[in-house]
């Protein structure tokens, strides 16, 4: 049993495997109460059974399918009526599709759904009450496909958003007690390679990370005050660098006239 001290509650969307039931393990150790959320309610039964006992929180959990819209607008009611929410963690995510020109349609829709829309809808659901409330966090789960587009189009293109979504709102937020920090895991070993029809072990082994090591890693990034956590990246400076190049590289795309070059 744990002593912590009650830190508010804890909603971990893709809590029923991988990433999210690491998440959800941790959080209750650091003393939140959660609220669980995914499709398997089976699995979130378990897990909530399971750090109950370990941790002495208050676990609940919502079954809910987030590409179905009444389902994700049913998470929201509940989230955002609850005003001991503390800290969302929008992880629930899925790839695949990586071929475009051959993707099930239907398919790519759900994982936009998905990693996108619900990820939206659940920040714009919870937010107004941290800002009310002047403390807590919400940590977007993107991905370093963010910044790289061998894993397909669709895929890569979600996690974009949620790293340019999440920037924005750094800035919404700043000077309030709301964190927003965005995570980019490198390949995690989880159940996700299998279901987007990829086989993680054809990876050099050097590049693939344990869940509990990316969960650890990302959660000191959120005690730190980090915006942006790249757990595999082992020179911080680098993504400064890249940063700054980026912000500088923006000075240059405005003017009143095209540029020389493209004189016809
Ligand atoms: N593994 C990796 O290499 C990397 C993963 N990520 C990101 O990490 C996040 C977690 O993935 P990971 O733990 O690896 O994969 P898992 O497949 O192990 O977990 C995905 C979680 O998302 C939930 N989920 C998927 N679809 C839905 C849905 N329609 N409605 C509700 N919940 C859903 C699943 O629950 P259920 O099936 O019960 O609904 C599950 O709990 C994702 O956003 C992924 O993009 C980022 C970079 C690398
Ligand atoms: C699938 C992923 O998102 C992962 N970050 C990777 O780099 O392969």
């Amino acid at each position: 049993m744990s002593g912590q001290a009650n830190k508010g509650t804890a909603v971990v969307t893709g809590a029923s495997s991988g990433i999210g039931a690491v998440y959800a393990d941790r959080l209750a150790g650091q003393g939140y109460d959660l609220v669980l959320v995914a499709r398997r309610a089976d699995r979130l039964e378990e897990l909530a059974e399971k750090l109950r006992y370990a941790y002495d929180r208050k676990v609940s959990f919502i079954a809910a399918d987030l590409s179905d819209d009444d389902d994700v607008r049913r998470v929201e009611r509940m989230i955002s009526a609850d005003d001991s929410v503390t800290l969302l963690v929008n992880n629930a995510g899925l790839g695949g599709q990586q071929v475009v020109a051959t993707a099930d349609a239907d398919a790519a829709e759900r994982m936009i759904k998905v990693n996108v829309i619900a990820l939206t809808r659940l920040t714009r659901a919870v937010l107004p009450g941290l800002l009310a409330r002047n403390r807590g966090a919400i940590v977007n789960i993107a991905s370093v496909l963010a910044y790289e587009t061998s894993f397909g189009g669709i895929y890569s293109g979600t996690k974009a958003y949620v790293v340019n979504f999440t920037e924005a709102l750094q800035r919404e937020v700043a000077g309030t007690g709301v964190k927003v920090q965005v995570v980019l895991p490198g390949a995690t070993r989880t159940d996700f390679w299998e279901l987007a029809g990829s086989d993680i072990d054809q990876l050099p082994k050097e590049i693939v990370m344990s869940a509990d090591d990316m969960v650890d890693a990302a959660l000191v990034g959120l005690a730190r005050g980090e915006a942006v956590t790249v757990p595999a990246l082992a020179d911080a400076a680098k993504l400064d660098t890249f940063l700054g190049a980026r912000q500088a590289f923006y000075g240059s795309l405005h003017a009143d006239k095209p540029a020389a070059r493209y004189a016809a």
